[in-house]
């Protein structure tokens, strides 16, 4: 079955003649000259810009959280570090006042530091959205070549022939150079993808923001910013939420031929056998943990803006004693959709062969409140802004009997999420891979 991923209702304006006499759209506009202050310019940019600048931000085309994260919570990085931050947390949370969660994003990888804060979360719903599912907008997507990923992919299949592992996630990242606004590319990530999780964190949380209105200059120095199609999980009490994505085909901007993708991608064995590797890892993991378990036998097509994906949505009923949503973040991730499987020798072939750290890219971003509920993203078609320059990464899963060039290429059509977000890029913006870490 093809989906549309959900958009909610399109905002409504009313025709002036349904108005009542006395609605202020109606009467006479008064010609009252304002000073054009700081305040107001701040005031109209932020009525343009439906998310604005925070600290911490995960907003869907229904509910929009915001934090005011406090003081960041220690957890030493290192093996273990996903379930340290699971036990931190609890404790954290069983001496935080009502309103407070613990906010913030693991790593994709344990020896990088998780960035999590308790601060006081506001939520608000939200009704104003674009329409969904119109075809890809025609702008390419990056055309640099990028040889060394290729290699990489084309070594990866070799040692998945020779029975390493089964399937590995590997992933590129490009550098851009120049100056990026987060809260515009956020509100541009936004408006482009009403149906994904579009998120904000400021990785650096002593730096002086949010953006301070001069982005990169007086702002925080490193903000990860994305839109990810992928929930990971959401717990509300027992029950919980999950939604595997794993097979992707770029989306075309003839619609015919994008529903052509969208059939092949459905049809495909390779991309089916790929989301099935994801999908039974999940169930043996939960398994145990769950009373009820609620598995489609067969996936569904959703659209992003720039890809199709193979989707899964798993409900759950959890045995108590009830784990906390970061205890089973902690258990799950990195799932198959981003490192591999067997985990250890998927972990063994990335470190190997991926030329640049992932750092929170392909990691988690998300809160738990002290209830142990909590929502949880993957970290995917994200960016980390940086005073001077823009990291991006993008990653696909690649079986024994992958393509490169059509690796590629998906992994093209995932940069363009971000890559819409930035606007025309000026000339003067460099284009290129990472330089490679083991050189
Ligand atoms: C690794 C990424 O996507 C994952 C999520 C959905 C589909 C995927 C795939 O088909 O390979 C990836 O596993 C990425 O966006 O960088």
């Amino acid at each position: 079955m093809v989906h549309w991923r959900d958009g909610g209702e399109p905002s409504g304006s009313f025709p002036p003649s349904t108005l009542p006499a006395r609605h202020p759209a109606r009467l006479p506009r008064r010609r009252r000259r304002r000073p054009y202050t700081a305040g107001r310019r701040r005031a109209e940019q932020e009525s343009t810009m439906p998310l604005g600048p925070a600290r911490f931000l995960l907003a869907t085309s229904r509910s929009l959280l915001r934090a005011h994260p406090g003081p960041p919570l220690r957890v030493r990085p290192g093996p273990g570090q996903f379930a340290r931050v699971a036990q931190t947390a609890e404790r954290a949370l069983r001496h935080a006042g009502p309103g407070r969660c613990v906010v913030g994003a693991l790593p994709f990888d344990e020896n990088t530091p998780a960035v999590l804060a308790v601060g006081r979360m506001y939520s608000t719903a939200r009704t104003t959205v674009a329409t969904c599912g119109a075809a890809p907008p025609r702008r390419a997507g990056p055309s640099a070549a990028d040889p060394a990923y290729l290699a990489a992919v084309a070594e990866v299949v070799r040692r998945l022939r020779a029975g390493d592992a089964r399937g590995v996630m590997l992933a590129r990242s490009l550098t851009l150079a120049g100056r990026f606004d987060p809260t515009v590319t956020l509100d541009r990530l936004y408006r482009n993808n009403p149906g994904g999780h579009v998120f904000r964190l400021d990785l650096d949380p002593r730096a002086p923001g949010p953006d301070a209105h001069r982005p990169g200059v007086r702002g925080p120095r490193r903000i990860l910013v994305g839109a990810s199609p992928e929930l990971l999980l959401s717990r509300h009490g027992d029950r919980l939420l999950l939604n595997p994505m794993g097979g992707s085909a770029p989306r075309h901007p003839d619609p015919a031929l994008d529903r052509a993708r969208a059939a092949e991608l459905l049809g495909s064995a390779k991309e089916r056998r790929e989301h099935a590797l994801l999908v039974d890892e999940l169930r043996r993991v939960l398994s145990p943990l769950c009373t009820r378990l609620d598995i489609p036998e067969r996936p569904d097509v959703v659209a992003t803006a720039r890809v199709w994906h193979l989707s899964t949505r798993i409900q759950a009923r959890l045995r108590p004693p009830v784990p906390s949503a970061l205890a089973l973040a902690a258990l799950l991730h990195p799932t198959p959709a981003v490192c591999g499987l067997p985990r250890a020798a998927a972990r063994t072939l990335i470190d190997h062969l991926e030329t640049h750290p992932r750092g929170y890219y392909s990691g988690l971003v998300g809160w738990m409140d002290r209830h142990g509920d909590g929502r949880w993203i993957i970290a995917l078609r994200c960016a980390v802004i940086g005073r001077y320059g823009i990291r991006l990464w993008a990653g696909a899963g690649i079986l024994p009997e992958s393509d490169p060039e059509a690796e590629l290429a998906e992994t093209s059509a995932k940069f363009a999420t971000m890559l819409d977000a930035l606007g025309p890029l000026p000339v003067e913006h460099r284009l290129v891979p990472m330089p490679p870490r083991h050189a």
